[in-house]
């Protein structure tokens, strides 16, 4: 399946966003668009906010100042129409749910099923489709907590799928996974991306990144400088987001002595 994406509207637009907690500021009147059909890497430090920024853009916060557009629609309202699906870094399976991978992978069809959520043939197939797009169609009857963590990257990944979400927005897929899953993952990422789905995606696998993604957006509570993902990796571009490198001062350092 290929969906088509109008290429003057951004995937994701926000404008201003700002995100404040008690005694900190995590987000800054950060200003993103994206366009569709493509694989975007968030990158920063620990604690620049970009868990902060993903939950603001997926309406998780109270209604913090700023505007998010989802493909052209508030992001609310695309939210309402499942165009956009979210992966937290913890995937929040219980090992004990008594799920099948099946039944993990259609609940992003809740959202279409109306109030009762019976699934029709349509449906089904939509799981089934999905299962296949990330390489697992043979797991679809085994229970969802005898899957290893890569797996289960793949398995929710299945269900943004079966959601038909259009933008697919992962904080840290890479995280606890090994060097084979982290390949499959990126592949039906970027397989993804070709056939119509953007993704973005925060990382600490800066090398991962490079071969995965068509551009980099480097983050320190707002988006402060992007580009190719080969220029972006290297330190002097590195130094500004996550400060001392190899012992050295940051950037800010630098300039004030
Ligand atoms: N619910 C909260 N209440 C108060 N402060 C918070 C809350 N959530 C996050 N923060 C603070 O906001 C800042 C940004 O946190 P956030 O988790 O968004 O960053 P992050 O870039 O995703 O970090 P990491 O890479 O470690 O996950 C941090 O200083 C954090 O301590």
């Amino acid at each position: 399946m290929t969906l088509t994406s109008q290429p003057d509207v951004p995937a994701l637009r926000v404008l201003g966003l700002t995100v404040a907690y008690d005694r900190t500021l995590a987000v800054d009147r950060a200003d993103v668009e994206l366009e569709p059909d493509r694989v975007y890497g968030l990158v920063g430090a620990n604690g620049s906010g970009k868990s902060s920024f993903f939950g603001a853009v997926m309406g998780r916060l109270p209604q913090p100042p700023g505007t998010v557009e989802i493909f052209g629609l508030p992001g609310r309202s695309a939210r309402e129409r499942s165009l956009v699906a979210f992966l937290p870094q913890a995937d929040g399976l219980a090992a004990d749910l008594p799920w099948s991978v099946a039944e993990v992978v259609a609940t992003g069809r809740y959202g279409r099923l109306g109030p009762t959520r019976r699934p029709r043939a349509a449906d089904r197939q939509a799981v089934g489709d999905a299962l296949h797009r990330v390489g697992l169609p043979e797991l679809a009857r085994r229970p969802i907590g005898e899957l290893s963590g890569g797996q289960r990257k793949r398995v929710l990944i299945a269900r943004a799928i079966a959601q038909q979400a259009r933008l697919i927005i992962l904080d840290e897929p890479f995280a606890g996974v090994d060097e084979t899953a982290t390949a499959a993952i990126s592949g039906v990422l970027r397989d993804l991306a070709d056939s119509g789905v953007t993704i973005l995606l925060a990382s600490h696998d800066l090398d991962g990144l490079v071969g995965l993604c068509d551009e980099v957006l480097l983050w320190n509570r707002r988006v402060i400088r992007r580009g190719e993902p080969a220029e972006m990796i290297k330190p002097e571009a590195l130094l500004d987001v996550f400060g001392l490198t190899a012992g050295g001062p940051t950037a800010g350092e630098r300039e004030r002595r």
